[in-house]
């Protein structure tokens, strides 16, 4: 028997690019936001309000475990991309460049919505390793949106009580695939310009490809809301994060909760370029959306500006946004 070749191997690619128009993003200690780290927080929030992106240095933290369990949800996401078609196409309509798994079907004492735990064989095998991928992920992100919900003066446990894990939500772990970059023409874009409908998103890259929008964005056109211009900026190369760290951005959930101060950035994905974009492109998502019945409205707080938005009014649950304006992607209209 050949031995099977992995396309996922961390610590082995090509370096990213020198000489290119890329960023580096600013890097917050996760643990010292454990530790209830005041002036960090300040500085996180400061970023929050301009980019809404940033790396997240998980080394002696309390979810430290989170890079090789990442590194395991990958490993699971690779055997999938490698069933035969038809196997694929049983679950996802086949020729995906990314497949989902629902938060609700993954934590077995969640009540599932039907066919969420219809999954392939890697992903049957490897529940335990996503649960407790998707269980450490929320809470990480649940650390982050506690921090600046204290800057924005929320009583305390405001976000958590809008993301209880085990209430139904469409929380989501997401693994991507995107293929070597074979053509010298171009761009091929793997995933068009768009900001996250989450209220906090964990991504993990290991080479480049993922690229934001140089001004802020805070993209909820369907709110009747236009804080920031759209046509002003350029798209620049994210360096990928460090060993040891993560990815993490807003989305519009946390826009409009914070009354338009919280800003979530557009992305977009490309082949990596240079050396990187020889090699298949794995990528992998954590998104923490408000629970199913939460209602997406601007929050009551000091630090939370009043009449921001036209239209504060605008008011319905996270299940209805979700099922109006689909999960994601382009909810304005901006060039790719
Ligand atoms: O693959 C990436 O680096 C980002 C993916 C992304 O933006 C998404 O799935 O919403
Ligand atoms: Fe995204």
């Amino acid at each position: 028997m050949v031995a099977a070749t992995k396309e996922f191997t961390p610590g082995e690619y090509a370096s990213f690019p020198t000489g290119i128009d890329s960023l580096r993003l600013e890097t917050f200690s996760l643990a010292r936001l454990e530790n209830g780290d005041e002036a960090l927080e300040e500085k996180l929030f400061e970023t929050c309000k301009t980019r809404g992106f940033f790396y997240l240095d998980m080394r002696d933290s309390q979810h430290s475990s989170l890079v090789e369990i990442g590194e395991a949800v990958v490993r699971i996401g690779e055997e999938v991309f490698k069933l035969p078609l038809e196997e694929k196409q049983k679950y996802t309509g086949g020729l995906m460049p990314f497949f989902n798994i629902a938060k609700d079907g993954i934590i077995v004492d969640n009540v599932a919505p039907p066919g969420a735990r219809s999954w392939p064989a890697p992903v049957q095998a490897g529940q335990p390793v996503i649960e407790r991928f998707a269980k450490e992920s929320h809470s990480c992100g649940m650390v982050v949106l506690a921090a600046l919900g204290r800057r924005l003066g929320l009583p305390s446990g405001t976000f958590e009580a809008l993301h209880r894990i085990r209430e139904p939500s469409t929380d989501s772990v997401r693994v991507s695939r995107g293929p070597p970059n074979q053509t010298a023409e171009g761009p091929m874009i793997f995933t068009p310009g768009h900001t996250d409908a989450t209220s906090i998103t964990l991504l993990w890259n290991w080479v480049g490809g993922l690229q934001i929008w140089t001004e802020p964005d805070r993209g909820l056109n369907d709110f009747k809301t236009v804080i920031d211009p759209i046509d002003q900026g350029r798209w620049v190369w994210v360096e990928p994060p460090p060993p040891g760290h993560i990815i993490i951005n807003l989305g519009d959930a946390a826009v409009q909760y914070s009354g338009g101060l919280l800003c979530s950035a557009r992305h977009r994905v490309l082949p990596p370029p240079g050396e990187q974009g020889r090699r298949p492109r794995y990528s992998l998502v954590y998104f923490v959306r408000p629970e199913d019945a939460a209602v997406l409205k601007r929050l009551e707080a000091p630090g939370i500006p009043a009449g921001r938005f036209e239209d504060d009014a605008v008011a319905m649950t996270f299940k209805d946004y979700v099922t109006q304006h689909g999960a994601s992607f382009l909810r304005r209209k901006v060039a790719a």
